[in-house]
Protein backbone atom coordinates (compact mmCIF):
# COMPACT_ATOMS: atom_id res chain seq x y z
CA UNK A 1 0.00 0.00 0.00
CA UNK A 2 1.66 3.31 -0.79
CA UNK A 3 2.81 5.50 1.70
CA UNK A 4 3.00 9.54 1.28
CA UNK A 5 4.62 12.42 3.12
CA UNK A 6 2.56 15.07 4.95
CA UNK A 7 4.33 17.56 7.11
CA UNK A 8 6.58 14.99 9.16
CA UNK A 9 4.30 12.17 9.03
CA UNK A 10 4.89 9.16 6.29
CA UNK A 11 0.67 8.43 6.08
CA UNK A 12 -0.25 5.14 4.49
CA UNK A 13 -3.43 4.92 2.31
CA UNK A 14 -5.52 3.63 0.05
CA UNK A 15 -7.52 5.14 -2.80
CA UNK A 16 -10.13 3.00 -4.26
CA UNK A 17 -12.75 3.44 -6.29
CA UNK A 18 -13.93 5.33 -9.86
CA UNK A 19 -12.19 8.45 -10.77
CA UNK A 20 -13.62 11.48 -10.64
CA UNK A 21 -16.60 10.01 -8.14
CA UNK A 22 -16.67 11.93 -5.12
CA UNK A 23 -14.53 11.01 -2.73
CA UNK A 24 -15.45 10.17 0.96
CA UNK A 25 -12.29 10.02 3.35
CA UNK A 26 -12.36 7.19 6.45
CA UNK A 27 -10.44 7.94 9.51
CA UNK A 28 -9.64 5.41 12.17
CA UNK A 29 -10.07 4.97 15.53
CA UNK A 30 -7.35 4.55 18.27
CA UNK A 31 -5.40 1.29 18.37
CA UNK A 32 -7.13 0.30 14.97
CA UNK A 33 -6.45 0.94 11.12
CA UNK A 34 -7.41 1.45 8.20
CA UNK A 35 -8.71 -2.20 7.85
CA UNK A 36 -11.04 -1.25 9.99
CA UNK A 37 -13.01 -0.31 7.55
CA UNK A 38 -13.13 -3.67 5.14
CA UNK A 39 -16.79 -5.00 6.11
CA UNK A 40 -18.45 -1.27 5.54
CA UNK A 41 -16.85 -0.27 2.32
CA UNK A 42 -19.09 -2.75 -0.01
CA UNK A 43 -21.68 -0.37 1.29
CA UNK A 44 -20.63 2.28 -1.15
CA UNK A 45 -21.34 0.51 -4.28
CA UNK A 46 -19.94 2.26 -7.40
CA UNK A 47 -20.73 5.38 -7.21
CA UNK A 48 -17.94 6.79 -4.87
CA UNK A 49 -14.04 6.83 -4.32
CA UNK A 50 -12.91 5.12 -0.85
CA UNK A 51 -9.81 7.13 0.71
CA UNK A 52 -8.88 5.09 3.70
CA UNK A 53 -5.54 5.87 5.64
CA UNK A 54 -3.75 5.05 8.88
CA UNK A 55 -4.18 7.84 11.70
CA UNK A 56 -0.47 9.17 12.69
CA UNK A 57 1.45 6.07 15.20
CA UNK A 58 -0.82 3.93 13.76
CA UNK A 59 -0.68 0.62 11.26
CA UNK A 60 1.82 1.89 8.22
CA UNK A 61 1.64 5.55 9.40
CA UNK A 62 5.33 6.01 10.93
CA UNK A 63 5.31 9.73 13.80
CA UNK A 64 7.87 10.79 15.95
CA UNK A 65 7.08 10.07 19.82
CA UNK A 66 6.09 13.72 20.22
CA UNK A 67 3.11 15.39 21.73
CA UNK A 68 0.31 15.74 18.57
CA UNK A 69 -3.04 16.96 19.16
CA UNK A 70 -6.14 16.43 17.64
CA UNK A 71 -5.78 19.69 15.13
CA UNK A 72 -2.70 17.87 14.64
CA UNK A 73 -4.52 14.87 13.27
CA UNK A 74 -6.96 16.76 11.52
CA UNK A 75 -3.78 18.90 9.86
CA UNK A 76 -2.75 15.21 8.30
CA UNK A 77 -6.18 14.57 6.94
CA UNK A 78 -5.99 17.88 5.19
CA UNK A 79 -2.23 17.37 4.16
CA UNK A 80 -3.61 14.24 2.70
CA UNK A 81 -6.27 15.34 0.85
CA UNK A 82 -4.19 18.14 -0.89
CA UNK A 83 -0.97 15.61 -1.47
CA UNK A 84 -3.98 13.80 -3.24
CA UNK A 85 -5.14 16.74 -5.41
CA UNK A 86 -8.84 16.01 -3.81
CA UNK A 87 -10.48 19.33 -2.57
CA UNK A 88 -13.72 18.53 -0.73
CA UNK A 89 -14.86 15.51 0.41
CA UNK A 90 -17.31 13.43 2.48
CA UNK A 91 -15.04 13.04 5.50
CA UNK A 92 -16.25 9.99 8.03
CA UNK A 93 -14.49 8.98 11.11
CA UNK A 94 -15.09 6.27 14.24
CA UNK A 95 -14.09 7.77 17.86
CA UNK A 96 -10.21 9.50 17.53
CA UNK A 97 -11.17 9.75 13.83
CA UNK A 98 -14.52 11.23 14.22
CA UNK A 99 -12.77 13.63 16.76
CA UNK A 100 -9.90 14.34 13.70
CA UNK A 101 -12.95 14.96 11.48
CA UNK A 102 -14.69 17.37 13.79
CA UNK A 103 -12.03 19.25 14.34
CA UNK A 104 -11.02 19.90 10.30
CA UNK A 105 -14.67 20.54 9.38
CA UNK A 106 -14.63 23.03 12.19
CA UNK A 107 -11.14 24.42 11.41
CA UNK A 108 -12.32 24.70 7.52
CA UNK A 109 -16.18 24.35 7.21
CA UNK A 110 -15.61 24.51 3.03
CA UNK A 111 -13.29 21.51 3.03
CA UNK A 112 -16.09 18.84 3.46
CA UNK A 113 -18.60 18.07 1.47
CA UNK A 114 -20.09 15.85 4.82
CA UNK A 115 -19.34 14.61 8.21
CA UNK A 116 -20.28 10.90 9.50
CA UNK A 117 -19.33 11.00 12.95
CA UNK A 118 -19.60 7.09 14.39
CA UNK A 119 -18.92 6.55 18.33
CA UNK A 120 -17.50 9.46 19.38
CA UNK A 121 -17.56 12.84 21.19
CA UNK A 122 -16.19 16.52 21.51
CA UNK A 123 -14.31 16.16 24.79
CA UNK A 124 -13.61 12.29 26.20
CA UNK A 125 -12.34 13.26 29.96
CA UNK A 126 -10.46 12.80 32.11
CA UNK A 127 -6.79 13.98 30.93
CA UNK A 128 -5.83 11.79 33.78
CA UNK A 129 -7.19 8.91 33.00
CA UNK A 130 -5.62 9.30 29.68
CA UNK A 131 -2.37 9.66 30.63
CA UNK A 132 -2.85 6.87 32.70
CA UNK A 133 -3.95 4.74 29.29
CA UNK A 134 -0.42 6.26 27.79
CA UNK A 135 1.54 5.39 30.76
CA UNK A 136 0.22 1.79 30.75
CA UNK A 137 0.67 1.33 26.63
CA UNK A 138 4.41 2.98 26.99
CA UNK A 139 5.66 0.73 29.87
CA UNK A 140 3.51 -2.77 28.86
CA UNK A 141 3.02 -2.66 25.32
CA UNK A 142 -1.30 -3.23 23.89
CA UNK A 143 -1.45 -6.10 25.16
CA UNK A 144 -1.89 -4.98 28.76
CA UNK A 145 -4.83 -3.05 27.50
CA UNK A 146 -6.19 -5.39 24.48
CA UNK A 147 -8.91 -7.35 26.77
CA UNK A 148 -10.66 -4.68 28.62
CA UNK A 149 -10.54 -2.92 25.20
CA UNK A 150 -12.35 -5.62 23.45
CA UNK A 151 -14.85 -5.55 25.88
CA UNK A 152 -15.88 -2.04 25.14
CA UNK A 153 -15.29 -3.18 21.17
CA UNK A 154 -18.02 -5.13 20.70
CA UNK A 155 -21.07 -6.70 22.48
CA UNK A 156 -20.51 -10.33 23.96
CA UNK A 157 -22.98 -11.89 21.29
CA UNK A 158 -20.31 -10.57 18.28
CA UNK A 159 -17.60 -11.57 20.07
CA UNK A 160 -18.83 -15.08 20.04
CA UNK A 161 -20.35 -15.26 16.63
CA UNK A 162 -17.76 -13.17 15.13
CA UNK A 163 -14.61 -14.58 16.23
CA UNK A 164 -12.46 -14.43 13.10
CA UNK A 165 -13.36 -10.78 12.74
CA UNK A 166 -12.27 -10.29 16.12
CA UNK A 167 -9.40 -12.09 16.47
CA UNK A 168 -8.40 -9.89 13.21
CA UNK A 169 -9.50 -6.93 15.14
CA UNK A 170 -7.47 -7.90 17.81
CA UNK A 171 -3.65 -8.96 16.19
CA UNK A 172 -3.88 -5.31 15.18
CA UNK A 173 -4.67 -3.92 18.36
CA UNK A 174 -1.38 -6.04 19.44
CA UNK A 175 0.46 -5.23 16.61
CA UNK A 176 -0.60 -1.22 17.66
CA UNK A 177 3.14 1.15 17.94
CA UNK A 178 3.27 1.88 21.82
CA UNK A 179 4.35 5.37 21.32
CA UNK A 180 2.05 5.96 18.68
CA UNK A 181 -0.97 4.70 20.32
CA UNK A 182 0.04 6.97 23.58
CA UNK A 183 1.17 9.59 21.57
CA UNK A 184 -3.04 9.65 20.75
CA UNK A 185 -3.93 8.97 24.29
CA UNK A 186 -2.69 12.53 25.45
CA UNK A 187 -4.42 13.84 22.48
CA UNK A 188 -7.67 12.55 23.55
CA UNK A 189 -6.87 13.79 27.05
CA UNK A 190 -6.12 17.34 25.70
CA UNK A 191 -8.84 17.75 23.32
CA UNK A 192 -12.13 20.09 23.67
CA UNK A 193 -13.75 20.48 20.57
CA UNK A 194 -17.12 21.61 22.27
CA UNK A 195 -16.81 25.45 21.04
CA UNK A 196 -16.15 24.25 17.82
CA UNK A 197 -19.11 22.11 16.75
CA UNK A 198 -21.27 25.36 16.21
CA UNK A 199 -18.21 25.89 13.19
CA UNK A 200 -19.23 22.42 11.21
CA UNK A 201 -21.87 24.00 8.62
CA UNK A 202 -21.73 20.62 6.45
CA UNK A 203 -24.56 18.03 6.78
CA UNK A 204 -23.55 15.59 9.39
CA UNK A 205 -24.45 12.33 10.34
CA UNK A 206 -23.80 11.03 13.92
CA UNK A 207 -24.36 7.47 14.44
CA UNK A 208 -23.84 6.07 18.47
CA UNK A 209 -23.64 2.42 19.23
CA UNK A 210 -26.41 1.57 21.80
CA UNK A 211 -24.41 -0.73 23.43
CA UNK A 212 -21.29 1.74 23.47
CA UNK A 213 -19.66 2.22 26.67
CA UNK A 214 -16.89 4.31 25.75
CA UNK A 215 -19.19 7.24 23.36
CA UNK A 216 -22.55 5.92 24.59
CA UNK A 217 -25.51 7.70 23.07
CA UNK A 218 -25.67 10.67 25.61
CA UNK A 219 -22.31 11.88 23.85
CA UNK A 220 -23.72 11.67 20.60
CA UNK A 221 -27.03 13.57 21.55
CA UNK A 222 -24.56 15.88 22.96
CA UNK A 223 -22.74 16.41 19.44
CA UNK A 224 -25.76 16.93 17.29
CA UNK A 225 -27.21 19.76 19.66
CA UNK A 226 -24.20 21.74 19.46
CA UNK A 227 -23.67 20.79 15.39
CA UNK A 228 -26.04 23.17 13.17
CA UNK A 229 -27.25 20.40 10.66
CA UNK A 230 -26.70 16.87 12.18
CA UNK A 231 -29.19 14.14 12.60
CA UNK A 232 -28.51 10.87 14.87
CA UNK A 233 -28.75 7.48 14.15
CA UNK A 234 -28.53 4.85 17.22
CA UNK A 235 -27.57 1.46 16.21
CA UNK A 236 -29.16 -1.63 18.37
CA UNK A 237 -26.87 -4.49 19.14
CA UNK A 238 -23.82 -1.87 18.77
CA UNK A 239 -21.02 -1.34 21.15
CA UNK A 240 -17.91 0.98 19.81
CA UNK A 241 -16.44 -0.17 16.86
CA UNK A 242 -19.62 -0.38 15.22
CA UNK A 243 -17.81 -0.36 11.81
CA UNK A 244 -17.13 -3.53 12.34
CA UNK A 245 -19.93 -5.13 14.63
CA UNK A 246 -22.73 -3.63 12.45
CA UNK A 247 -20.85 -2.48 9.18
CA UNK A 248 -23.96 -3.46 7.46
CA UNK A 249 -26.07 -1.03 8.49
CA UNK A 250 -23.49 1.77 9.56
CA UNK A 251 -22.65 1.26 5.52
CA UNK A 252 -26.52 1.54 4.69
CA UNK A 253 -26.87 4.52 6.67
CA UNK A 254 -23.80 6.12 5.95
CA UNK A 255 -24.49 5.54 1.83
CA UNK A 256 -28.35 6.70 1.89
CA UNK A 257 -26.79 9.74 3.88
CA UNK A 258 -23.94 10.15 1.25
CA UNK A 259 -26.63 10.27 -1.68
CA UNK A 260 -28.74 12.69 -0.04
CA UNK A 261 -25.79 14.90 -0.10
CA UNK A 262 -23.90 13.74 -3.44
O1 LIG B 1 -11.61 4.52 20.18
C1 LIG B 1 -11.02 5.62 20.09
O2 LIG B 1 -10.58 6.04 19.02
C2 LIG B 1 -10.85 6.49 21.29
C3 LIG B 1 -11.67 6.12 22.44
C4 LIG B 1 -11.27 4.82 23.00
O3 LIG B 1 -10.12 4.55 23.19
C5 LIG B 1 -12.33 3.91 23.29
C6 LIG B 1 -11.93 2.57 23.81
O4 LIG B 1 -10.81 2.07 23.68
O5 LIG B 1 -12.83 1.99 24.38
Amino acid sequence: MPQIRVGDVDLRYELAGPEGAPVVAFSNSLGATLEMWDALLPALGGGYRALRYDTRGHGGSATRDAPAEIADLAGDLAGLLDALGIGRAHLVGLSLGGMTVQALASADPGRPLSATLMATAAHLPSAETWNERAATVRAQGPGALVEATLGRWFTPGFAQRSTEAVAAVRARFLACDAAGYAVCCGAIGRMDLRPALSAITAPTLVIAGRDDPSTPPAMAEALCAGIPHAELVVLPRAAHLLAVERAEAAGAYLRAFLDRHA
